[in-house]
């Protein structure tokens, strides 16, 4: 949801499709610890586990739309290669999630194919945390831009783990401190597109329906078509809400570890992306994904014994798994068959 440049080459988004009514927030006044904007976050963060954020006249929140201009420009020119080039890259799933993945890897929820293509850019490798990786040369000639990117974009998510320290009753700088940038960790940036469709299905699912495993994720789009399920209703395409796009803004969901360590308070929703609405249907959709997560021998653990966390109720066992383990046990599960992914947590607003 970036800059006047995006949305100027982007049709309008229409006015009449079911969208879902979250909060702008402003990213100044929560760095600022403004006691009623610090409300309004921990409401969304139980009750959606979305919200917009609006980085405009922030110092790091304008460098993070300008750094996010250039990441779309790397979508274009890195997904516009040829595909023989992109698979040299391929991604290596479940192992290795970076690089190229082609649209119509996956199975969406209706079990057609999905039309999403990505490539996956890894903090580890951009901030230097591991030995460079190979990737294609329209990312190694910008890796100080992407390297932008994530300082950014990690100096913005900071300022909304702090605020959730306080809101937690953490000790201060708890939550960013599980999530460093220059520590190993699966932290991602995915470049995102999908192209217009000669007949447009405005019902086709480019992306399942999922949450997002990490703590939290930044998402930027342009054209539409993200959707999330609100909590509470069933998965059946009319209760799915478009997320509309913000201009100057970033939007922020919250992931499963997040539900994890605070014993199921807030919220990570299921969300999906559809055909962009409208005539923005006609424009190729290229969107971020920087999806946090914590340092990988970090623990799945309940955080805290503040006074807002629950504490466990007798009979609750402690969850023990390292983030790493507990991931790959839930991607286990989710291929057997035996977890669907489904909106998890959200204590918070049902006490
Ligand atoms: O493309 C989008 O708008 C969202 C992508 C997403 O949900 C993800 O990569 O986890
Ligand atoms: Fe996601």
């Amino acid at each position: 949801m970036p800059t006047p440049k995006l949305f100027a080459q982007c049709p309008d988004f229409p006015p009449t499709v079911p969208v879902v009514d979250l909060p702008i927030l402003s990213l100044h006044k929560i760095g600022a610890h403004d006691g009623n904007e610090e409300k309004r976050l921990l409401d969304a963060c139980g009750e959606y586990g979305f919200f917009v954020l609006d980085l405009k006249g922030f110092q790091i929140g304008d460098n993070l739309l300008s750094n996010a201009e250039h990441m779309f420009d790397l979508t274009a020119a890195t997904l516009g290669l040829d595909e023989s080039v992109l698979n040299d890259f391929a991604y290596n799933p479940p192992g290795d999630l970076l690089g190229y993945k082609r649209a119509g890897k996956l199975r969406t929820d209706d079990g057609k194919l999905d039309a999403m293509e990505m490539y996956t850019v890894g903090q580890d490798d951009i901030m230097g945390n591991i030995p460079p990786r190979n990737n294609p040369d329209t990312i190694e000639r910008h890796r100080k831009e992407c390297q932008e990117f994530f300082r950014h974009a990690h100096a913005v998510a900071a300022v909304i783990l702090a605020a959730l320290d306080r809101l937690l009753d953490l000790q201060p700088g708890t939550l960013e401190r599980l999530s460093p940038l220059d520590k190993p960790s699966d932290t991602l940036l995915r470049l995102l597109l999908s192209r217009p469709q000669s007949i447009v299905d405005e019902n086709r699912i480019s992306l399942g329906g999922h949450t997002d495993i990490g703590t939290v994720t930044l998402v930027f789009q342009v054209a539409s078509g993200l959707q999330i399920l609100p909590a509470g209703n069933k998965n059946v395409s009319d209760n799915w809400r478009y997320i509309r796009p913000e201009l100057g803004c970033v939007l922020i969901n919250l992931g499963d570890t997040l539900v994890e360590w605070t014993g199921g308070l807030l919220r990570s929703s299921l969300h999906r992306v559809v055909t962009a609405p409208g005539a923005q249907a006609t424009v190729p959709r290229r969107s971020l994904a920087y999806l946090i997560r914590p340092e990988r021998t970090a623990s799945m653990r309940r955080l805290g014994i503040g006074s807002v966390i629950p504490r466990l109720a007798d009979g609750e066992e402690a969850e023990t798994r390292s983030v790493s383990e507990w991931a790959a046990w839930g991607a286990q599960q989710i291929m057997k068959g035996e977890l669907k992914p489904e909106s998890r947590g959200g204590k918070l607003v049902e006490t």
